[in-house]
């Protein structure tokens, strides 16, 4: 089949699916003599306006996990916004070397639902946006190794296509879908207020440049006064991760415990990244 453009479409809190996203979709464009173009969701601006893509196009859709699934927050934007129209696909999800349980699947389902065609897919280990030492560097060079054999292994499978495969790629996850991943405390009981957590800020660290509102994807930082996050916070950690100065973090007492658990029983192992194709 003949693919004009190959489009990289991510949200990305911290960066590791834009990384992985946009160099699986400018090496697949290369292999397929195709253009390479991009839209980052990841800002309130790039969910403003539909995305709609055609029979001659091939769309590489990136999300992190977030409690193993899509992040709930931008389901809608991805279930409503985005749609194909005979398009072949690459859902590609970023997880935090914990699992990426029904992610990928949910992500392939709703691409499906909406007129693409996943041929491949991934999952590739990301580190975790609560942790330094959680996935710490990846993904690395062998996580990238993996994403250049996915689109080795992709770009041929579409050159051998004469028409649209019947069946998408098979992908590893549950169907139907599982229930969101719950933080639980040291009882087994969810952590409470745990989606209430939002990051504070030390005020003799920060120096007021504003770089954390604007890049809040959620637009729930006050630019006037960075230390009120006056919206909704989905804990990506772009403003901790990504603030110059290291002036955002979290003392929510559940989050923490959280994170510290996440890191005692996943920070020694090293996950799996895999691809599907
Ligand atoms: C709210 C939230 C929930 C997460 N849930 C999971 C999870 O269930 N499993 C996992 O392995 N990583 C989880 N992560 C980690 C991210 O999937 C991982 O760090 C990813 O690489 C982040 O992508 P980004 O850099 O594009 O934002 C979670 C992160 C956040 C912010």
């Amino acid at each position: 089949m003949e693919i004009k453009t190959v489009w990289a479409v991510y949200f990305s809190g911290t960066g590791t699916t834009e990384k992985v996203a946009t160099h699986l979709a400018r090496s697949l464009a290369g292999q397929l003599g195709a253009q390479y173009k991009s839209h980052d969701y990841t800002q309130p601006k790039g969910r403003e306006n539909a995305l709609q893509f055609g029979p001659d196009e091939l769309v590489v859709l990136g999300t992190p996990v977030y409690a193993g699934r899509v992040p709930n927050m931008m389901l809608p934007f991805v279930q409503n916004s985005i749609h194909g129209e005979g398009t072949l696909a690459v859902p590609v999800v970023l997880y935090g070397n914990r699992n990426f349980d029904d992610g990928l699947m949910e992500l392939k389902q709703v691409m499906t639902a909406n007129g693409f065609l996943p041929i491949a897919g991934a999952a590739i280990v990301g580190e975790h946006s609560f942790s330094k030492i959680l996935g710490a560097g990846r993904p690395d060079g062998e996580d990238m190794a993996l994403v250049d054999q996915l689109a080795q292994q992709t770009a041929e499978k579409v050159k051998g296509l004469a028409a649209l495969p019947a069946e998408p790629v098979q992908v590893e996850g549950c169907d139907p879908i599982r229930p969101y991943y719950t933080p639980r405390d040291r009882n087994g009981e969810p952590i409470k207020d745990f989606l209430k957590a939002k990051p504070v800020t030390d005020l003799d660290k920060c120096v007021r440049c504003g770089l954390c509102a604007r890049l809040c994807p959620m637009g729930a930082i006050d630019p006037n006064d960075v230390s009120q996050v006056v919206g909704k916070c989905i804990k990506c950690c772009a403003c901790v991760k990504k603030c110059p100065m290291g002036a955002k973090y979290f003392d929510h007492e559940g989050y923490l415990y959280h994170q510290h658990e996440l890191e005692d029983l996943y920070a020694a192992r090293r996950a799996e990244s895999k691809i599907f194709i």
